[in-house]
This record gives C-alpha cells, sequence and structure tokens, in this order.
C-alpha cells in the first residue's frame, strides 16, 4: 500500500490542528481509506478529543511504541492501537511522550523514531495523520522526517507571519537533511468568522504573501461553536453536526486531500513513461 502520511503542523498553539487531524481523518475514513491518527503530542489532545480523556490511564502510547525502536524490542502487529467507533485507528499519546522527547536527544538516528515505528504499521493503512505538538522541537522533528505531505492550518485571527517563515524553515531544512520526499500539501485557515472582513483580508494576504509557492487551500474552516463542543463529546463534527457548515468544509478538504495525491500520483506516472 502507498500510504500517504500527514504531518499536521504548526508551532503556534490553539490553530486547529488537533481538530483537523482528527476530522480530516474522519472524513477519509468515510470516503472508504483506512486511516490511522497518531497523536504527536504529550498534551494528548487528539487522544482525549475522540473520548480517551484520560490518556495516562491507557497500557500503552506512542513514547511506548517510541521506546521499543529505540531498545529494538520487536512491536507487535497492532499493538497498542485503538479503534474508534467512527472508523479510524488512533495511537495514543499521553505526558510520557514529553520524557521521549528528552531521551531522543541523545539517540541515535534522533529524528527518525517515529518514521521506524511507522515503518512497523504502515501497510495496514492508506492514510496516517500525525498531529504535531505546537513547537518545532524533537517530535516535530520526527513527525516531518516521518511524513510525505505537511499540511499547515493557521488561525485567521491573525497572521502569524514570522512563525509561518519559522516552520517553512524547519520543513526546508528537514526537507534538505532527512526526508527528501516531503512536499506542502498547504496552508489552510481555520476558525475562518466570516462575519468580519479581518479574516477576508488575511486569507487575502496569505495568498499574496504564500501563493505563489504554496498552495492557500480553497475549504476555510468557519469558526463555530458546534467546532469547540467536539474535544468534549469524543467524536467528529459528522457525528455532532452532520448538517453544519464546519461538516461541510471537513468534507471539502478532505476532498481536496485526496484531489492532491490523485494529482502528484499522475504526474509521477506521466514522468515514469
Ligand atoms: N472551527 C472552529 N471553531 C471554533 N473553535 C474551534 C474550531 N476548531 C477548533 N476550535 C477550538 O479551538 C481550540 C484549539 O483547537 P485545537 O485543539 O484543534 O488546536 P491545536 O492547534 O491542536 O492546539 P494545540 O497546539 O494546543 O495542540 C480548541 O478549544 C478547539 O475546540
Amino acid at each position: 500500500m502507498n500510504t500517504q502520511i500527514i504531518a499536521i503542523a504548526n508551532q503556534k498553539g490553539g490553530v486547529g490542528k488537533t481538530t483537523t487531524c482528527a476530522n480530516l481523518g474522519i472524513g477519509l475514513a468515510q470516503e472508504g481509506k483506512k486511516v490511522l491518527l497518531i497523536d504527536g503530542d504529550p498534551q494528548g489532545s487528539l487522544s482525549i478529543s475522540l473520548g480517551y480523556s484520560r490518556p495516562d490511564t491507557l497500557p500503552v502510547t506512542l513514547s511506548d511504541m517510541m521506546g521499543k525502536v529505540l531498545t529494538d524490542t520487536p512491536i507487535q502487529p497492532g499493538e497498542g492501537i485503538l479503534h474508534h467507533a467512527e472508523g479510524v485507528d488512533l495511537m495514543p499519546a499521553d505526558i510520557q511522550l514529553s520524557g521521549m522527547e528528552v531521551s531522543l536527544v541523545n539517540a541515535m538516528s534522533r529524528e527518525t523514531i517515529l518514521r521506524q515505528y511507522l515503518d512497523t504499521v504502515k501497510r495496514d493503512y492508506n492514510h496516517i495523520l500525525i498531529d504535531c505538538q505546537p513547537s518545532l522541537g524533537m517530535l516535530t522533528v520526527n513527525a516531518l522526517a516521518a511524513a510525505n505531505r505537511v499540511l499547515i492550518p493557521v488561525q485567521a485571527e491573525y497572521l502569524p507571519a514570522k512563525g509561518l517563515e519559522q516552520l517553512l524553515q524547519t520543513i526546508n531544512k528537514v526537507r534538505r537533511q532527512i526526508n527528501p520526499k516531503l512536499q506542502i500539501d498547504g496552508i489552510m485557515l481555520t476558525m475562518v468568522d466570516s462575519r468580519t472582513n479581518f479574516a477576508k483580508e488575511i486569507s487575502a494576504l496569505l495568498r499574496e504573501t504564500y501563493g505563489s509557492k504554496i498552495k492557500v487551500f480553497g475549504s476555510e474552516i468557519p469558526h463555530s461553536v458546534r467546532a469547540k463542543e467536539i474535544s468534549a463529546e469524543g467524536k467528529s463534527i459528522y457525528a455532532h453536526d452532520p448538517e453544519g457548515k464546519v461538516a461541510a468544509a471537513y468534507k471539502n478538504l478532505t476532498k481536496e486531500v485526496l484531489k492532491i495525491e490523485k494529482q502528484r500520483e499522475k504526474c509521477k506516472a506521466g514522468i515514469g513513461r
């Protein structure tokens, strides 16, 4: 299986990474894809938002799996992977992942420990989505080293241009030094309040600043209280508010993401001919 591994990254906190990871992942599952979500954040927000309110009580989390890679301990098929009612699988995380990040500092091949873990599970999945932590630390570098695609959610409240530059530099560095396959899918606006001109201005500015180099997704995720509620519900926006505008936006995003991979496959086939 040609597994698509998508890192959802932005070192700024609270921009909608976790919400996007869960709803894009479940959107892909609704399109018939086999999906694994990786909680790459020691806060465990993705695990919590999918209903595992106390990830610290789970017997196995991502830090255990990365620990096994570090110590060359075999990983059993499907070990520690949870199955969510809406058709996605999840490798959860808890605060132990912080300790793992510290141990990585002195580890051999420290940037590729997550990639080595994913190599043991990826044959079972069409898509693996990684919810990155809000920093450019070693866990995010591991996610970028493991992925072949990166999607960047940006909150429409203000333009963190400098932050975005730092992220793009990190992505380029990872691409040059560790993972030449990494491609940027695009920047995606989240929490857009369409009643204000401000959001429109930010959207236009993003397209003006980055649009020539990086795709800015046509799908923009509206700001909605219904979206805010889902993290406490343990389910997706499709289950919580199926007819709402956020569900529609995430459905569109899912289609855009699938279109990108189709186009890349076509390009590859064209080159191969
Ligand atoms: N479209 C939306 N409308 C309103 N609130 C939203 C929307 N998307 C996410 N939120 C809320 O905004 C907050 C931050 O979202 P989320 O946790 O997805 O961001 P994050 O980038 O993953 O955060 P962190 O960096 O802390 O992991 C959460 O309370 C979430 O419920």
